[in-house]
């Protein structure tokens, strides 16, 4: 069923595989789905895995992105599209906040505002997460959550740990508009390199 075009946040994150090439896997997933076409793509960032006993430095950090889709899906067909992606790559869901390859979250979707069983928007913990927040901020600056403030304020004051990747590399479109050099040297893009020099923030 197709309705009105919505505007819609997706996040992505997952610390399992190859990080770099699924979170790039899944953005060209999400751009592919009926009725949905992703307008641009932030970089990729690495932060810490946020684990039911808090930062866990001892687990394997998450690869996080953001990316801002038009899409004529409702909220639950999109969460229900999004969930085929997660398991074309090999979602396992199990522990809460566990280990995962591909997580895709609804952030917001223009101005909705539902809490269902199911399906929360926006998404409960997202004004809280920097590895949500930065991503989001860099596509676009003046983004806000209702009834949770603007995403830079928030952004300002979230603790977690937010480190510049690599590009997304989903190409110039998903990159119209939006400054490329924001001064941030990017580490290696590939998996299994050594890092290079990093930006922290
Ligand atoms: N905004 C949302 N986006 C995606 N899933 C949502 C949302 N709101 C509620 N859910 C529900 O959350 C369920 C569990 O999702 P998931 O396993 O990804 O949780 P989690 O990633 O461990 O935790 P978190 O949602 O805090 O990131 C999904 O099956 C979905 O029904
Ligand atoms: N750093 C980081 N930690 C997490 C993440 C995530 O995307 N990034 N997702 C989780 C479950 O949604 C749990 N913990």
């Amino acid at each position: 069923m197709s309705g009105e075009r919505r505007r819609a946040v997706i996040a992505l994150g997952g610390n399992m595989g190859d990080r770099t090439e699924i979170l790039r896997r899944g953005m060209s997933d999400i751009d592919e789905l009926d009725g949905t076409r992703v307008v641009i793509a932030s970089s990729l960032y690495e932060t810490p895995a946020l684990t039911m006993h808090g930062i866990d430095e001892t687990v394997r950090p998450y690869l996080n992105a953001v990316v801002i889709v038009t899409t004529d899906r409702n909220p639950h067909e999109l969460l229900s599209l999004l969930q085929t992606i997660e398991d074309r790559h090999g979602r396992r869901r199990g522990e809460r906040w566990g280990s995962r390859t591909l997580d895709l979250d609804i952030i917001s979707m223009d101005g909705i505002e539902l809490a269902t069983e199911t399906l929360e928007i926006p998404h409960p913990a997202a004004w809280q997460r920097a590895f949500v927040l930065a991503p989001w901020h860099e596509i676009d600056p003046d983004a806000q959550i209702p009834g949770r403030g603007s995403v830079e304020q928030l952004l300002s004051v979230a603790t977690d740990r937010v480190l510049l990747y690599a590009e997304s590399g989903l190409g110039a479109r998903g990159r119209e508009g939006v400054s490329t050099d924001r001064g941030l040297p990017l580490r290696c893009p590939t998996e299994g390199g050594d890092a290079g020099t990093a930006t922290e923030r």
